[in-house]
């Protein structure tokens, strides 16, 4: 979940190895840190992050295990092995975005699938309930690989091959498509995620070499918990003597998939198909080349699982398409290789339907209010008149806080971008647009203030006001030397105007700053400065630091390094260090050239 780099076209990759300041950054995700003792002895998957919500977040990445110094993953069990290669080999074949086909052109390959799965589905007839076939007929889906497993008769199978699989607990229907499949046992990347996935409700992040089974690892979870948790609501229904349609949330969105490229996606919904044959499950591929009208009638049966490629989605998301914006039963959701998404120059449209989705959306402006107390209480210690502004406080509190503010000369203004939204305050100097960090472990994301504020032993009634804290702690430290250095350098902080120069567009986009606001925030910036370089005026020192209402997963993908800084103690450092640079290699130019006009001469001169 963090490699960027150019664009390739194959799944080959060399993706650049987590640090653990991006692993940390993963903990934006709200995530807690727990690990699954079912990966410890697998050296092929890795994980970081789970909670216990309800539903889940999961992120599958492809690793090259030779970066990481892992063992090769030994053969993907018996009779996967001839479907791992088929499609690998096909993916291989194609190149990514450009190259897959569209959907309705995919042609002969789809037609031939279908026909095939027809054959298919009369000879499983009985098995199946009529609606199953409709459903999985419905979607075309590049299926060129799946006619061998679905060819093998359910009687020829025998169940206690399967042992590997029992203590994953998986449901009856599954472990049918599994024997169907010949998938005699789970992949590690399957055995460590299906548990924390399937029956814990944990979020995960997994990282394993291509062919190792990701999708399923996935899959499997998302399958089993859309089957356990139908199964209970007909046994509620049953006990009340209800019909089960009335109570099986049936019809919304249950599970939002998003993979680099169409390719991908087809790949997904169909293994994902093939999973849940027997279900009355329904998966679709949403994708760009595919036409409207297709489009429509894929959601029209409204699918529980959605599989598609962020340009699309976000294109129909934005367009209000009813199926992918009423997302409140949305208990799902899988980057497959994120990191790819973010390659593909996906950022924006990734981010955006990240935006929407309800588990963000709960959970972080809650945070980010708490952060903006947190930070004003911190300025407060800091002797400095902070007043918070956000959306959940009441009205009278708002413009109370707003009049002080505006009353003050010196005075600072926390406040969340939703609640700063429209406020125009004459005399304001600067205004800090900032990505509030989510994890006290991030180092290395951490603010000024967090940063130096860790090193204050902060002993607090957990009964008192935010008011009477930050009095008592005055108080308590009033004498300590180091607050006065803390606040002498935050005096010096407030008395300096922004360098504009400093801003990287990409960071300010990345941490979700719309390219209005990033302009408007530059622009001020700007004026700012010249207004500082004119008057010379160091009394004027109101500032206006605004949380960023919105979360940043995406930036955990990224890798760090393009941030807005403000430190001109590095950014001299890094100057002389280019400096040094350029010299160095000026004289070894001139080395060089001096050497071969030596050459020259003693050639010249008869070579002694
Ligand atoms: N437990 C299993 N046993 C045998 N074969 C499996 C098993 N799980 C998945 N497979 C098969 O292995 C192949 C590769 O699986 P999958 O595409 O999920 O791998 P991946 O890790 O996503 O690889 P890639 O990075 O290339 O996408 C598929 O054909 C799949 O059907």
């Amino acid at each position: 979940m963090s490699s960027v780099g150019p664009k390739k076209k194959q799944r080959q990759r060399n993706p650049s190895k987590p640090d653990a300041g991006q692993l940390s950054r993963l903990d934006s995700l709200r995530w807690t840190s727990s690990l699954p003792d079912a990966g410890d002895d697998d050296p092929f998957s890795s994980f970081a992050g789970l909670n216990d919500f309800e539903g889940g977040v999961l992120s599958l990445e492809e690793i090259d295990a030779s970066e990481y110094g892992l063992e090769l993953l030994e053969e993907i069990p018996k009779g996967g092995n001839k479907q791992k290669k088929q499609t690998k080999r096909k993916r291989e074949e194609s190149n990514g975005d450009d190259v897959v086909e569209e959907e309705d052109a995919d042609g002969e390959a789809v037609k031939e699938a279908k026909k095939s799965k027809k054959k298919k589905k009369k000879k499983t007839k009985k098995a199946k309930k009529p609606e199953e076939s409709k459903d999985n007929e419905e979607e075309p889906v590049n299926v060129a690989n799946t006619n061998e497993k679905t060819d093998v008769e359910e009687d020829e199978v025998d169940d206690s091959e399967y042992h590997a699989w029992y203590e994953l607990r998986l449901h009856p229907l599954l472990m049918k498509s599994i024997c169907r499949l010949k998938f005699k046992e789970p992949t590690p990347i399957q055995k460590a995620c299906i548990p924390a996935g399937a029956h814990q409700g944990k979020d995960v992040i997994g990282a394993a070499e291509t062919g190792s089974g990701k999708t399923l690892a996935f899959g499997i979870p998302i399958l089993q918990r859309l089957l356990d948790e139908r199964e209970k609501f007909e046994r509620q229904a049953a006990e009340r003597g209800e019909a089960d349609e009335k109570i099986v949330s049936k019809g919304f969105l249950r599970a939002l998939i998003i993979t680099p490229t169409r390719e991908l996606a087809l790949q997904v919904t169909d293994h994902l198909k093939q999973m849940a044959v027997g279900t009355d499950v329904k998966v679709v591929p949403i994708v760009g080349g595919m036409s409207t009208e297709k489009q429509e009638r894929l959601l029209k049966g409204r699918p529980e699982i959605v599989v598609g490629t962020p340009g699309r989605l976000w294109e129909l998301m934005s367009g209000g398409e009813i199926h992918l914006v009423e997302l409140h039963s949305l208990s799902f959701f899988v980057l497959d290789e994120a990191d790819r998404m973010i390659d593909n120059g996906h950022f924006q449209e990734l981010q955006s339907i990240i935006d929407m989705l309800p588990m963000v959306r709960e959970g972080h402006a809650e945070d980010t209010e708490n952060s903006l107390r947190h930070l004003s209480s911190l300025m407060k210690i800091l002797n400095v008149n902070a007043w918070t502004l956000h959306a959940q406080m009441q009205q009278r509190a708002r413009l109370k806080a707003i009049d002080r503010f505006r009353g003050s000369d010196h005075g600072i203004l926390v406040a969340t971008d939703v609640a700063a939204r429209g406020l125009d305050i004459p005399g304001v100097r600067t205004v800090v647009h900032y990505q509030l960090p989510h994890s006290a472990e991030d180092k290395a994301d951490q603010s000024w203030f967090q940063r130096n504020a860790e090193s204050i032993e902060l002993m607090v009634d957990e009964n008192d006001s935010e008011d009477e804290r930050a009095n008592k702690i005055r108080k308590k430290k009033a004498s300590s030397a180091q607050l006065k250095k803390l606040h002498q350098e935050l005096n010096s902080l407030l008395s300096r105007p922004l360098q504009p120069k400093t801003f990287s567009s990409r960071y300010l986009a990345g941490a979700g700053i719309s390219p209005l606001l990033q302009q408007q925030f530059e622009e001020l910036a700007k004026q700012k400065l010249a207004d500082f370089g004119n008057r010379g005026d160091t009394n004027k020192r109101k500032m206006v630091v605004i949380g960023q209402d919105c979360v940043e997963p995406l930036q955990a993908l990224r890798s760090s390094g393009q941030e807005i800084s403000m430190d001109t103690k590095g950014a001299a450092e890094k100057r002389r260090n280019l400096d040094n640079l350029r010299r160095k290699r000026k004289e070894d130019k001139r080395r060089l050239h001096d050497q071969k006009r030596k050459e020259k001469k003693r050639l010249k001169n008869g070579g002694d």
